[in-house]
């Protein structure tokens, strides 16, 4: 049986051994977070306590992110094309971020998406840590990520899942819900199914988007992720009495290429950028868009990965749907030659996609440094890859 994490951190718990508490350790045993218990209990638990610098309050000022129409991809409008690769361009060297509408995924399937967010995390939650993720992996359920940190704990609950374009499988995703929920989210596994197939197809589109305002091969994005697996994860985020204290999702750049978020009508999702946090106002008929670390490196540190964090809120469930753009795992992360103007320095050595994921799962907790961090450990591991 598991014990809620409040019992835990008032006995002589050890979450992680090692010196650094940021070395994601696997604890024993099942730690849950149950928030509804938490909140009857009055304080915090210090676990979830951030540092003030990381609580630092958003401005009230909203991104003015451009909003991108997707149309344009399909037009045959140079001009249309050019003068939204150019927004993309803009937005993308300042702070990695823009919204896309018009983008062609069905609002229904989105709005379906949604409600199964809650036929997962509504489940008792025996049943959730049935399915929790394994260490090193990423799919699975994650309660506060309980069981791989102790301090700094984000307020909420996670499952993820893998999705492999190229599976034979056209039933990978329900497959895995039965497998990991059973027979009873067969309904959910088919909706993730759809929807991350749409995800996959507006993301080729987008890297193409991304090719033109880059001034490389239009295809040469799109061929590169064609054969990708991708990471989908589903976040809810519970009410929080004392939502000042912490976080939903700590400030972090996505250690993968590009993110495609729908975030619901509560808002909360902030990026930083001019040394402010600034609130991005949900729009239920854009997708975000954000640049990770693994695109940064493709453009040669050209494009920014994101700075972005979740706040929680006092009263309101919170619920974002996050599909997390990987290259295939062993495929080299190395910028276009024509993108490398006449003997500009390479910014990053090459690196795969699963040497990076295995450092932000066994190795390093991902926050605002992940890559010069992974850069700098798989240096001192091995030599140059320049
Ligand atoms: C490769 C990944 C690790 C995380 C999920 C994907 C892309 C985003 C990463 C994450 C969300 C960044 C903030 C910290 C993190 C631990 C989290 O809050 O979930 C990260 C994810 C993870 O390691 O599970
Ligand atoms: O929930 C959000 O709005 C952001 C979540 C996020 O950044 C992530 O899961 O990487
Ligand atoms: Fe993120």
């Amino acid at each position: 049986m598991f014990r809620p994490l409040m019992e835990l951190s008032s006995s002589t718990l050890v979450l992680y051994s090692g010196s650094q508490p940021q070395e994601p350790k696997e604890a024993n045993g099942d730690i849950v977070f149950e928030s509804n218990f938490l909140q009857m209990q009055g304080d915090m638990p210090k676990e979830f306590l951030w540092p003030s610098g990381d609580l630092v309050n958003t401005t009230q000022e909203e991104l003015k992110e451009p909003l991108v129409d997707l149309g344009i991809m399909k037009s045959g409008d140079e001009k249309a094309m050019a003068n939204g690769a150019e927004l993309v361009r803009n937005a993308c060297l300042k702070h990695g971020f823009f919204q896309v509408v018009n983008h062609g995924v069905d609002p229904d399937l989105i709005h379906a998406a949604y409600h199964e967010i809650d036929s997962i995390f509504k489940l008792p939650t025996n049943k959730k840590l049935s399915a929790k993720r394994k260490p090193g992996g990423v799919s699975g359920y994650s309660g506060a990520h309980a069981d791989r940190y102790s301090s700094k704990l984000p307020w909420k609950e996670t499952f993820s899942f893998l999705y492999d374009h190229q599976s034979i499988s056209k039933f990978q995703i329900v497959d895995y819900f039965k497998s990991a929920l059973g027979e009873d989210l067969q309904q959910t596994g088919r909706v993730y199914q759809k929807y991350c197939e749409a995800m996959k197809e507006l993301s080729l589109v987008i890297m193409e988007l991304l090719a033109i305002s880059l001034g490389v091969d239009r295809l040469h994005y799109r061929k590169f992720f064609q054969d990708g697996d991708s990471i989908m994860r589903c976040n809810y985020y519970p009410p929080c009495n004392s939502a000042n204290l912490t976080l939903g999702t700590g400030p972090h750049t996505d250690p993968t290429s590009l993110t495609i978020l729908h975030q619901d009508q509560v808002g909360g999702l902030e990026v930083f950028v001019d040394n402010k946090w600034l609130a991005v106002r949900p729009r239920s008929e854009a997708l975000v868009i954000n640049i990770g670390d693994t695109f940064m490196a493709l453009s040669n540190g050209r494009y920014k990965s994101c700075l972005h964090r979740a706040l929680v809120d006092t009263y309101r469930e919170r619920r974002s749907l996050v599909y997390f753009v990987c290259p295939k795992e062993d495929k080299i992360v190395r910028p276009p030659e024509n993108l490398l103007c006449r003997n500009e320095e390479r910014k990053y050595p090459d690196f795969t996609w699963s040497n990076l994921f295995e450092f932000t799962q066994k190795h390093y907790r991902a926050d605002v440094a992940t890559l010069q961090n992974f850069i700098e450990w798989q240096c001192s591991s091995k030599p140059s890859h320049f």
